[in-house]
């Protein structure tokens, strides 16, 4: 098995004063995917963030053998989607993973190829304002994809996407992980987290 990409070990954070993530150890390798699971309010977004340097916390934390850090030299690493993204105003779908490839290079997959996967092909010149809320999830997920990383980071990719998509996003990640790459996915789809090995968090609280 290959070194852990991903390692948590004891991790805790309080927000406000009250404990929302207790104890939490997780460890990634290469060539895996690992599903976030848990009640609403578990902590998995909070363990996500810490992940991904967003969030500090008790315990240790490496990504890629260091801490991680919210740096241009970690993000180079490490994709991330979670929330939806802030779209450039005036910019096609097309044109932001255009942009995704001219800003981190040569990634994964070409422009149109990714359109093509994503299922996106058809709206490539419209706006990101003018799709709707799964076809957004889309671009997101596809942004995130595109380039190159050897961690990704995904916090509930399945909302706004019907099943059949549900479905391929499992393809694309297992083939993420078969390149070599680490996914922590939060999610509260079962079927996605049917092809990952779970994590289970408790409430702290
Ligand atoms: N900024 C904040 N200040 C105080 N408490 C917060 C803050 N953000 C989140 N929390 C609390 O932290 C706990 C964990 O939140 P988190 O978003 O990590 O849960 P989650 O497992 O991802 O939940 P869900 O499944 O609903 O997305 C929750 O009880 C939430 O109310």
């Amino acid at each position: 098995m290959s070194e852990p990409t991903v390692i948590a070990r004891g991790v805790g954070v309080e927000l406000g004063g009250v404990p929302v993530l207790r104890g939490a150890d997780l460890t990634a390798a290469p060539g895996e995917v690992v599903a976030v699971l848990g009640a609403n309010g578990a902590g998995k977004t909070t363990l996500l963030r810490c992940l991904a340097g967003l969030q500090r916390s008790e315990g240790t934390v490496r990504v890629l053998g260091r801490p991680p850090a919210d740096t241009p030299d970690f993000w180079r690493d490490v994709a991330w989607a979670g929330d939806e993204p802030a779209w450039y105003p005036g910019l096609t779908a097309g044109e932001h993973l255009e942009l995704m490839r001219a800003v981190h290079g040569p990634g994964r997959l070409e422009a149109d190829r990714a359109l093509e996967l994503f299922g996106l092909a058809a709206l490539a010149d419209r706006t990101p304002p003018s799709l709707s809320t799964g076809q957004r999830q889309r671009l997101s997920l596809a942004t995130a994809l595109l380039r190159p990383s050897r961690v990704l980071l995904l916090d509930e990719p399945e909302r706004g996407l019907d099943t059949g998509f549900r479905d391929r996003l499992a393809g694309l990640l297992a083939a993420y992980a078969a390149d070599g790459g680490t996914v922590v996915m939060v999610t509260h789809d079962a079927g996605l987290a049917r092809g990952a090995r779970p994590l289970v968090l408790e409430a702290a609280a």
